[in-house]
Protein backbone atom coordinates (compact mmCIF):
# COMPACT_ATOMS: atom_id res chain seq x y z
CA UNK A 1 0.00 0.00 0.00
CA UNK A 2 0.89 3.82 -0.86
CA UNK A 3 -0.02 6.04 1.17
CA UNK A 4 1.65 9.98 1.09
CA UNK A 5 -0.65 13.36 1.54
CA UNK A 6 1.67 15.31 3.11
CA UNK A 7 5.61 16.09 3.71
CA UNK A 8 5.40 16.02 7.19
CA UNK A 9 2.75 13.27 8.66
CA UNK A 10 4.80 10.70 10.76
CA UNK A 11 6.52 8.01 8.76
CA UNK A 12 5.47 5.03 9.33
CA UNK A 13 7.30 3.18 6.15
CA UNK A 14 10.10 3.75 3.90
CA UNK A 15 12.29 2.94 0.81
CA UNK A 16 16.07 3.21 1.24
CA UNK A 17 19.05 1.62 -0.65
CA UNK A 18 22.36 1.01 1.23
CA UNK A 19 25.47 1.79 -0.71
CA UNK A 20 27.09 -0.77 -2.18
CA UNK A 21 29.39 -2.10 -4.82
CA UNK A 22 28.79 0.23 -6.81
CA UNK A 23 30.17 3.51 -5.54
CA UNK A 24 33.67 1.19 -5.91
CA UNK A 25 33.31 1.60 -9.74
CA UNK A 26 33.57 5.09 -9.47
CA UNK A 27 36.66 6.21 -11.40
CA UNK A 28 37.96 10.72 -11.94
CA UNK A 29 37.52 10.14 -15.52
CA UNK A 30 34.20 9.50 -15.81
CA UNK A 31 32.75 10.95 -12.27
CA UNK A 32 31.05 13.65 -13.65
CA UNK A 33 29.27 11.11 -16.03
CA UNK A 34 27.81 9.15 -13.23
CA UNK A 35 26.67 12.85 -11.39
CA UNK A 36 29.18 12.52 -9.08
CA UNK A 37 31.90 15.42 -7.40
CA UNK A 38 34.01 13.21 -5.56
CA UNK A 39 34.24 9.12 -4.88
CA UNK A 40 32.58 8.26 -1.50
CA UNK A 41 34.64 5.55 1.06
CA UNK A 42 32.47 2.91 0.66
CA UNK A 43 32.92 1.48 4.17
CA UNK A 44 32.11 4.50 5.85
CA UNK A 45 29.66 5.53 3.50
CA UNK A 46 27.65 2.63 4.87
CA UNK A 47 28.48 3.19 8.46
CA UNK A 48 26.81 6.25 7.96
CA UNK A 49 23.70 4.98 6.12
CA UNK A 50 23.28 2.25 8.67
CA UNK A 51 23.28 4.80 11.12
CA UNK A 52 20.16 6.95 9.43
CA UNK A 53 18.90 3.78 8.79
CA UNK A 54 18.73 2.75 12.46
CA UNK A 55 17.49 6.30 13.29
CA UNK A 56 14.21 5.75 11.09
CA UNK A 57 13.81 2.53 13.25
CA UNK A 58 14.26 3.90 16.22
CA UNK A 59 11.45 6.42 15.42
CA UNK A 60 8.98 3.65 14.61
CA UNK A 61 9.74 3.84 10.81
CA UNK A 62 9.66 0.52 8.71
CA UNK A 63 12.93 0.16 6.12
CA UNK A 64 12.57 -1.45 3.15
CA UNK A 65 15.60 -1.77 1.08
CA UNK A 66 14.74 -1.35 -2.43
CA UNK A 67 17.25 -4.75 -4.02
CA UNK A 68 15.30 -6.94 -1.36
CA UNK A 69 11.85 -5.45 -2.81
CA UNK A 70 12.91 -5.95 -6.11
CA UNK A 71 14.35 -9.66 -5.36
CA UNK A 72 11.50 -10.88 -3.60
CA UNK A 73 9.44 -9.43 -6.63
CA UNK A 74 11.19 -11.35 -9.39
CA UNK A 75 10.86 -14.26 -8.03
CA UNK A 76 9.75 -16.34 -11.68
CA UNK A 77 12.70 -16.56 -14.03
CA UNK A 78 10.40 -15.57 -16.31
CA UNK A 79 9.94 -12.14 -14.58
CA UNK A 80 13.60 -12.31 -14.19
CA UNK A 81 14.44 -12.27 -17.66
CA UNK A 82 11.83 -10.05 -18.21
CA UNK A 83 13.77 -7.87 -16.12
CA UNK A 84 17.27 -8.39 -17.61
CA UNK A 85 15.70 -7.69 -21.16
CA UNK A 86 14.73 -4.40 -20.23
CA UNK A 87 17.47 -3.19 -18.29
CA UNK A 88 19.93 -4.60 -21.05
CA UNK A 89 17.82 -2.52 -23.56
CA UNK A 90 17.92 0.44 -21.38
CA UNK A 91 21.94 0.11 -21.37
CA UNK A 92 21.97 0.40 -24.76
CA UNK A 93 23.20 -3.08 -24.99
CA UNK A 94 22.46 -4.15 -28.25
CA UNK A 95 25.50 -5.65 -29.55
CA UNK A 96 24.34 -9.26 -30.11
CA UNK A 97 27.46 -11.12 -28.31
CA UNK A 98 27.55 -8.94 -25.93
CA UNK A 99 23.93 -9.33 -24.85
CA UNK A 100 24.62 -13.14 -24.99
CA UNK A 101 27.56 -13.27 -23.05
CA UNK A 102 25.91 -10.57 -20.50
CA UNK A 103 22.91 -12.27 -20.07
CA UNK A 104 24.41 -16.43 -19.34
CA UNK A 105 26.54 -14.59 -16.96
CA UNK A 106 23.67 -12.79 -15.33
CA UNK A 107 21.22 -15.80 -15.77
CA UNK A 108 22.88 -17.96 -13.78
CA UNK A 109 23.35 -16.02 -10.45
CA UNK A 110 20.44 -16.43 -8.21
CA UNK A 111 18.50 -13.17 -8.00
CA UNK A 112 20.23 -11.35 -5.58
CA UNK A 113 23.77 -11.62 -7.23
CA UNK A 114 22.14 -10.57 -10.36
CA UNK A 115 20.53 -7.42 -8.75
CA UNK A 116 23.99 -7.35 -7.20
CA UNK A 117 25.78 -7.18 -10.54
CA UNK A 118 23.75 -4.79 -11.81
CA UNK A 119 24.14 -1.96 -9.67
CA UNK A 120 27.38 -2.39 -9.19
CA UNK A 121 28.71 -2.57 -13.52
CA UNK A 122 29.90 -5.15 -15.07
CA UNK A 123 33.57 -4.01 -16.33
CA UNK A 124 34.40 -5.47 -20.07
CA UNK A 125 37.25 -7.42 -18.89
CA UNK A 126 35.02 -9.38 -16.65
CA UNK A 127 33.56 -11.96 -19.31
CA UNK A 128 34.56 -14.68 -20.95
CA UNK A 129 33.15 -15.01 -24.15
CA UNK A 130 33.31 -18.32 -26.52
CA UNK A 131 34.85 -16.60 -29.24
CA UNK A 132 36.79 -13.45 -30.24
CA UNK A 133 34.31 -10.77 -31.75
CA UNK A 134 35.49 -7.28 -33.74
CA UNK A 135 33.19 -5.12 -31.93
CA UNK A 136 33.56 -6.45 -28.44
CA UNK A 137 37.35 -6.75 -29.06
CA UNK A 138 37.24 -3.05 -29.35
CA UNK A 139 34.76 -2.17 -27.08
CA UNK A 140 37.18 -4.28 -24.25
CA UNK A 141 40.11 -2.24 -25.06
CA UNK A 142 38.44 1.21 -24.88
CA UNK A 143 39.60 2.32 -21.75
CA UNK A 144 37.46 5.75 -20.92
CA UNK A 145 34.43 3.70 -20.21
CA UNK A 146 35.85 0.06 -19.11
CA UNK A 147 32.45 -1.20 -18.37
CA UNK A 148 29.35 -2.98 -20.31
CA UNK A 149 27.42 -1.97 -17.96
CA UNK A 150 27.57 1.22 -15.81
CA UNK A 151 27.35 1.14 -12.41
CA UNK A 152 24.39 3.21 -10.38
CA UNK A 153 26.27 5.07 -8.21
CA UNK A 154 23.26 7.62 -7.64
CA UNK A 155 20.58 4.48 -6.49
CA UNK A 156 20.85 5.25 -2.80
CA UNK A 157 18.96 8.22 -3.70
CA UNK A 158 15.53 6.86 -3.49
CA UNK A 159 14.32 9.98 -3.54
CA UNK A 160 14.27 10.55 -7.28
CA UNK A 161 13.84 7.63 -9.76
CA UNK A 162 10.04 6.90 -8.47
CA UNK A 163 8.16 9.54 -6.70
CA UNK A 164 4.63 8.28 -4.38
CA UNK A 165 2.40 10.52 -4.61
CA UNK A 166 -1.17 10.16 -2.95
CA UNK A 167 -2.31 6.82 -3.11
CA UNK A 168 -0.17 6.37 -6.23
CA UNK A 169 3.45 6.51 -7.57
CA UNK A 170 5.01 8.29 -10.70
CA UNK A 171 7.74 6.21 -12.74
CA UNK A 172 10.18 8.70 -13.54
CA UNK A 173 12.16 9.30 -16.36
CA UNK A 174 15.56 10.55 -15.44
CA UNK A 175 16.87 13.57 -17.50
CA UNK A 176 20.52 11.62 -17.67
CA UNK A 177 20.87 7.92 -19.05
CA UNK A 178 23.20 7.79 -15.46
CA UNK A 179 20.04 7.15 -13.54
CA UNK A 180 17.96 6.20 -16.00
CA UNK A 181 18.12 2.42 -15.03
CA UNK A 182 16.88 3.44 -11.85
CA UNK A 183 12.87 3.56 -11.75
CA UNK A 184 12.97 0.20 -13.48
CA UNK A 185 13.70 -1.46 -9.79
CA UNK A 186 10.64 -0.07 -7.49
CA UNK A 187 8.51 0.21 -11.38
CA UNK A 188 8.86 -3.76 -11.28
CA UNK A 189 7.79 -3.74 -7.58
CA UNK A 190 5.07 -1.83 -7.90
CA UNK A 191 3.85 -3.59 -10.86
CA UNK A 192 4.73 -7.01 -9.77
CA UNK A 193 4.80 -7.63 -6.15
CA UNK A 194 1.56 -8.62 -4.53
CA UNK A 195 2.14 -5.46 -1.69
CA UNK A 196 1.85 -2.91 -4.38
CA UNK A 197 0.64 -4.36 -7.65
CA UNK A 198 -2.93 -2.24 -7.42
CA UNK A 199 -0.65 1.43 -7.06
CA UNK A 200 -2.02 3.87 -9.79
CA UNK A 201 1.02 5.02 -12.11
CA UNK A 202 0.95 8.40 -12.31
CA UNK A 203 3.97 8.90 -14.96
CA UNK A 204 5.67 6.37 -17.16
CA UNK A 205 9.65 6.21 -17.61
CA UNK A 206 9.08 6.12 -21.25
CA UNK A 207 7.28 9.00 -21.77
CA UNK A 208 9.67 11.78 -23.83
CA UNK A 209 9.84 14.63 -20.49
CA UNK A 210 12.01 13.94 -17.55
CA UNK A 211 10.66 14.71 -13.63
CA UNK A 212 12.70 13.76 -10.99
CA UNK A 213 11.08 12.78 -7.58
CA UNK A 214 13.50 15.53 -5.40
CA UNK A 215 11.32 17.88 -7.41
CA UNK A 216 7.96 16.67 -5.75
CA UNK A 217 6.74 17.76 -2.48
CA UNK A 218 3.13 16.99 -0.99
CA UNK A 219 2.11 20.05 0.96
CA UNK A 220 -1.14 18.50 1.88
CA UNK A 221 -3.73 15.87 0.09
CA UNK A 222 -4.79 19.10 -1.85
CA UNK A 223 -1.52 20.51 -3.22
CA UNK A 224 1.44 19.40 -4.81
CA UNK A 225 4.36 21.44 -5.42
CA UNK A 226 6.89 20.55 -8.79
CA UNK A 227 9.81 22.11 -9.33
CA UNK A 228 10.58 22.97 -12.95
CA UNK A 229 14.00 22.56 -13.04
CA UNK A 230 17.40 21.35 -14.42
CA UNK A 231 15.68 17.71 -13.79
CA UNK A 232 12.53 18.59 -14.30
CA UNK A 233 10.14 19.84 -17.64
CA UNK A 234 6.68 21.00 -17.59
CA UNK A 235 5.29 19.29 -19.82
CA UNK A 236 5.48 15.97 -17.20
CA UNK A 237 4.18 18.18 -14.99
CA UNK A 238 1.05 18.85 -17.27
CA UNK A 239 1.07 14.82 -17.50
CA UNK A 240 0.95 14.52 -14.14
CA UNK A 241 -1.48 16.78 -13.93
CA UNK A 242 -3.91 15.12 -16.19
CA UNK A 243 -3.64 11.83 -14.59
CA UNK A 244 -3.92 12.67 -10.93
CA UNK A 245 -6.69 15.10 -11.58
CA UNK A 246 -8.64 13.08 -14.24
CA UNK A 247 -7.84 9.50 -14.69
CA UNK A 248 -7.21 8.59 -11.50
CA UNK A 249 -8.95 11.07 -9.33
CA UNK A 250 -6.71 11.41 -6.57
CA UNK A 251 -8.05 14.19 -3.66
CA UNK A 252 -5.30 16.35 -4.98
CA UNK A 253 -6.67 19.86 -6.70
CA UNK A 254 -3.61 21.98 -7.70
CA UNK A 255 -0.31 21.30 -8.78
CA UNK A 256 2.32 24.54 -8.16
CA UNK A 257 4.90 24.64 -10.92
CA UNK A 258 8.06 26.36 -8.93
CA UNK A 259 10.37 27.25 -11.58
CA UNK A 260 14.00 27.29 -10.39
CA UNK A 261 17.60 27.60 -11.69
CA UNK A 262 18.93 24.73 -14.11
CA UNK A 263 22.34 24.56 -12.04
CA UNK A 264 23.77 21.44 -10.36
CA UNK A 265 24.12 23.07 -6.96
CA UNK A 266 19.90 23.79 -7.13
CA UNK A 267 19.57 20.68 -8.89
CA UNK A 268 16.02 19.26 -7.38
CA UNK A 269 13.46 21.82 -5.77
CA UNK A 270 14.10 20.03 -2.34
CA UNK A 271 18.05 20.70 -2.81
CA UNK A 272 16.90 24.01 -1.66
CA UNK A 273 13.06 24.01 0.24
CA UNK A 274 11.70 21.52 2.65
CA UNK A 275 9.21 21.06 4.46
CA UNK A 276 9.67 20.92 8.60
CA UNK A 277 6.34 21.43 10.61
CA UNK A 278 3.29 22.71 9.26
CA UNK A 279 3.77 26.38 9.27
CA UNK A 280 8.11 26.00 8.89
CA UNK A 281 10.52 25.65 5.96
CA UNK A 282 13.89 25.70 5.00
CA UNK A 283 15.10 26.87 2.13
CA UNK A 284 18.43 28.43 0.52
CA UNK A 285 18.60 32.21 0.66
CA UNK A 286 18.69 33.01 -3.22
CA UNK A 287 15.55 31.42 -3.62
CA UNK A 288 13.03 33.54 -2.60
CA UNK A 289 14.38 36.02 -5.23
CA UNK A 290 14.65 33.92 -8.21
CA UNK A 291 11.65 31.63 -7.82
CA UNK A 292 8.44 31.88 -10.05
CA UNK A 293 5.32 30.26 -9.45
CA UNK A 294 2.45 28.93 -11.83
CA UNK A 295 -0.26 26.94 -10.33
CA UNK A 296 -2.55 24.23 -12.04
CA UNK A 297 -5.88 24.12 -10.30
CA UNK A 298 -8.26 21.41 -11.70
CA UNK A 299 -11.83 22.62 -13.24
CA UNK A 300 -14.04 20.50 -14.74
CA UNK A 301 -13.70 17.32 -16.35
CA UNK A 302 -10.36 17.31 -18.60
CA UNK A 303 -10.06 21.08 -17.80
CA UNK A 304 -7.87 22.94 -15.75
CA UNK A 305 -7.02 26.67 -14.64
CA UNK A 306 -3.07 28.19 -15.20
CA UNK A 307 -2.17 31.00 -12.82
CA UNK A 308 0.99 32.62 -12.62
CA UNK A 309 0.98 32.95 -8.97
CA UNK A 310 1.18 36.96 -7.00
CA UNK A 311 2.76 37.53 -4.10
CA UNK A 312 6.23 36.28 -2.26
CA UNK A 313 7.07 32.81 -1.48
CA UNK A 314 5.66 33.56 2.05
CA UNK A 315 2.35 34.42 0.83
CA UNK A 316 1.97 32.17 -1.89
CA UNK A 317 2.48 29.13 0.58
CA UNK A 318 0.46 30.88 3.75
CA UNK A 319 -2.52 31.02 0.92
CA UNK A 320 -1.88 27.03 -0.27
CA UNK A 321 -1.61 25.73 2.86
CA UNK A 322 -4.13 27.58 4.73
CA UNK A 323 -2.06 28.45 7.39
CA UNK A 324 -1.84 32.11 9.03
CA UNK A 325 1.91 32.49 9.15
CA UNK A 326 4.74 30.88 7.51
CA UNK A 327 8.13 31.05 8.42
CA UNK A 328 10.86 30.40 6.53
CA UNK A 329 14.23 29.37 8.14
CA UNK A 330 17.04 29.96 5.72
CA UNK A 331 19.67 27.58 5.12
CA UNK A 332 22.86 29.02 6.47
CA UNK A 333 21.29 31.45 8.54
CA UNK A 334 21.55 33.54 5.66
CA UNK A 335 24.85 34.54 5.38
CA UNK A 336 26.23 34.38 2.11
CA UNK A 337 28.98 31.61 2.49
CA UNK A 338 27.74 29.23 4.99
CA UNK A 339 24.15 29.17 3.43
CA UNK A 340 26.25 28.30 -0.11
CA UNK A 341 28.42 25.48 1.63
CA UNK A 342 25.68 24.13 3.80
CA UNK A 343 23.27 24.05 0.93
CA UNK A 344 26.47 22.22 -1.37
CA UNK A 345 26.33 19.31 1.31
CA UNK A 346 22.18 19.49 1.63
CA UNK A 347 21.60 21.73 4.79
CA UNK A 348 17.92 22.31 3.07
CA UNK A 349 17.51 19.12 2.30
CA UNK A 350 15.68 17.45 5.56
CA UNK A 351 13.67 14.58 6.22
CA UNK A 352 10.64 14.71 8.29
CA UNK A 353 9.51 12.17 10.00
CA UNK A 354 6.91 13.45 12.17
CA UNK A 355 5.48 17.71 12.63
CA UNK A 356 8.51 19.44 13.71
CA UNK A 357 11.02 16.49 13.93
CA UNK A 358 13.60 16.34 10.79
CA UNK A 359 16.74 14.24 10.13
CA UNK A 360 19.34 16.09 8.70
CA UNK A 361 23.56 15.86 8.16
CA UNK A 362 25.68 16.72 11.02
CA UNK A 363 27.79 19.19 9.00
CA UNK A 364 25.04 21.91 8.06
CA UNK A 365 25.78 23.03 11.89
CA UNK A 366 24.24 26.63 11.37
CA UNK A 367 21.52 25.79 9.26
CA UNK A 368 20.72 22.67 12.39
CA UNK A 369 21.29 25.72 14.67
CA UNK A 370 18.79 28.00 13.39
CA UNK A 371 16.28 24.90 13.09
CA UNK A 372 16.64 24.13 16.44
CA UNK A 373 16.10 27.88 17.87
CA UNK A 374 12.67 27.63 15.91
CA UNK A 375 11.83 25.34 17.93
CA UNK A 376 11.90 21.81 15.39
CA UNK A 377 13.57 18.76 17.19
CA UNK A 378 16.70 18.07 15.03
CA UNK A 379 17.92 14.21 15.02
CA UNK A 380 21.81 14.70 13.38
CA UNK A 381 24.14 12.49 11.97
CA UNK A 382 27.57 12.14 10.39
CA UNK A 383 27.67 12.17 6.87
CA UNK A 384 31.00 12.94 5.43
CA UNK A 385 30.45 10.64 2.65
CA UNK A 386 27.16 9.97 1.97
CA UNK A 387 27.15 13.69 0.92
CA UNK A 388 29.74 13.46 -1.65
CA UNK A 389 26.84 12.64 -3.55
CA UNK A 390 25.41 15.80 -3.66
CA UNK A 391 22.26 14.57 -1.87
CA UNK A 392 20.56 14.64 1.69
CA UNK A 393 18.38 12.99 4.27
CA UNK A 394 15.42 13.95 2.12
CA UNK A 395 17.25 12.72 -1.33
CA UNK A 396 18.03 9.55 0.15
CA UNK A 397 14.65 8.25 1.27
CA UNK A 398 11.18 7.48 -0.65
CA UNK A 399 8.24 7.38 1.91
CA UNK A 400 5.50 4.63 1.28
CA UNK A 401 3.52 5.40 4.14
CA UNK A 402 2.56 8.91 5.84
CA UNK A 403 0.07 9.15 8.90
CA UNK A 404 -2.65 11.88 7.71
CA UNK A 405 -2.27 15.19 9.16
N1 LIG B 1 16.66 14.80 -4.61
C1 LIG B 1 17.95 15.01 -4.77
O1 LIG B 1 18.40 16.15 -4.80
N2 LIG B 1 18.76 13.97 -4.97
C2 LIG B 1 20.17 14.04 -5.06
C3 LIG B 1 20.69 13.35 -6.26
C4 LIG B 1 22.19 13.41 -6.37
C5 LIG B 1 22.74 12.68 -7.57
N3 LIG B 1 24.16 12.62 -7.54
C6 LIG B 1 22.27 13.34 -8.86
O2 LIG B 1 23.00 14.20 -9.35
O3 LIG B 1 21.23 12.98 -9.37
Amino acid sequence: MIKVYSEIGKLRSVLLHRPGNELENLAPKYLSDLLFDDIPYLEKAREEHDVFAQLLRDNGVKVNYITHLLSNTLKSNELKEQFLNEFLDLSDINNKYIREALKDYLLNMNISEMIDKLTSGIRTNELKLKKEVFSVKVRKSNMDIPFFLNPMPNLYFQRDPVAMIGKGATINRMRTPARRRESMFMEYVLKYNEDFKNTPLYYDKKLPYAIEGGDILIFNEKVLAVGISQRTDPEALEILAKKIFDEYDDTFETILGFLIPAKRAYMHLDTVFTQLDYDKFVVHPEMQEVIKIFGIQKKDHDEYTINEEKGTLKEILEKHLDVDKITLLKCGNGDEIAAAREQWNDGSNTLAIEPGTVITYDRNYITNKELKNAGIKVIEFPASELSRGRGGPRCMSMPLIRDDI
